[in-house]
């Protein structure tokens, strides 16, 4: 069969067929209530990792090595045990195998695997398929969002105060953060807003702006991983991007705001604590003098 004249759709379809095989391996550890072995911790003693996590992205990579051999990564696993995260203008998978590892060591049913795919530092598609829902999120730059094939859209939604927030407690414990996730909270909450959620999952907060049940998503303390692959999910389906100081998104940043308008973006910004975490295109730490 001849190559499609469209590279990125190749390349997108085998997104979503191996990030649904994934899925399969995923479900089958829950089931068999096993997930809880092998728990290990990375930069908190509440950052987990399990031998899923590292399976899973393994899969995804060696899958993509054979297709695309002269493609990059950016994988979550891959990052923590040392490869680089620079986000070249080279066609770029950025994955997370398990989008809220913490729900699945805990059988608590929201797990997105995300597969992101950038081309000259811009994402042209991404691929969020929420485990054990078993719905597939899609989107490609210019064409639409979708779930399990049905067309997303944002809420149409201006007033604040009918609004539907989700932001999670991330996995720094530094008492200095936990303040400023409470300050933020608390301020969000009093406005106040319909109700403030959390999945677990960076991306599946995003899904759920981009179906339209979440008007606004926030967070500090994400990774490029997290957000990548839904990032073009929630703008195909109508939805910003910023950073939470109310400027343009930077995926490397580890701060996300994702919204159905400017109008809802710019009032919750209002209301956050800015602070930073150490970017993920950071230098690695220099060897002491
Ligand atoms: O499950 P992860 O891939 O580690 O990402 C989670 C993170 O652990 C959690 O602390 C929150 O930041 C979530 O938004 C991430 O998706
Ligand atoms: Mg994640």
């Amino acid at each position: 069969m001849s190559k499609s004249h469209d590279p990125w759709q190749d390349a997108m379809d085998h997104a979503v067929a191996v990030a649904r095989k994934s899925g399969e391996m995923i479900r089958e550890v829950v089931q068999n209530q096993d997930q809880s072995s092998l728990v290990q911790t990375k930069s908190s003693a509440v950052d987990l990792v399990t031998e899923t996590d590292q399976k899973v992205e393994r899969l995804i990579i060696q899958s993509v090595k054979s297709k695309f051999p002269s493609h990059r990564f950016i994988g979550e696993e891959s990052v923590s045990s040392g490869e680089p995260c620079i986000l070249t203008s080279d066609p770029t998978w950025i994955i997370d195998p398990i989008d809220g590892t913490t729900n699945f060591v805990h059988r608590y049913p929201f797990v997105g695997v995300c597969i992101g795919f950038a081309v000259n530092q811009q994402v042209e598609w991404g691929v969020v398929y929420s485990a054990i829902e078993d719905k597939m999120f899609t989107a490609r730059r210019g064409r639409g969002a979708f779930c399990n094939g049905r067309p997303l859209q944002v809420s149409t939604q201006t007033d604040v105060h009918r609004s539907m927030v989700a932001t999670e407690f991330g996995s720094d414990r530094d008492p200095q953060v936990v303040d400023k996730i409470f300050s933020s909270l608390h301020k969000v909450l009093s406005l106040p807003v319909h109700g403030v959620r959390g999945a677990g999952s960076a991306a599946l907060n995003m899904c759920a702006v981009a179906r339209g049940s979440v008007e606004l998503y926030y967070e500090t303390g994400v990774h490029v991983w997290d957000i990548a692959a839904a990032s073009v999910i929630v703008t195909e389906a109508g939805g910003v991007l910023r950073d939470t100081t109310g400027g343009a998104l930077d995926l490397m940043s580890r701060r996300i705001v994702a919204a159905n308008n400017e109008t809802i973006a710019t009032r919750i910004i209002a209301e956050l604590e800015v602070y930073s975490s150490e970017r993920d295109d950071r230098a690695p730490d220099c060897e002491p003098e």
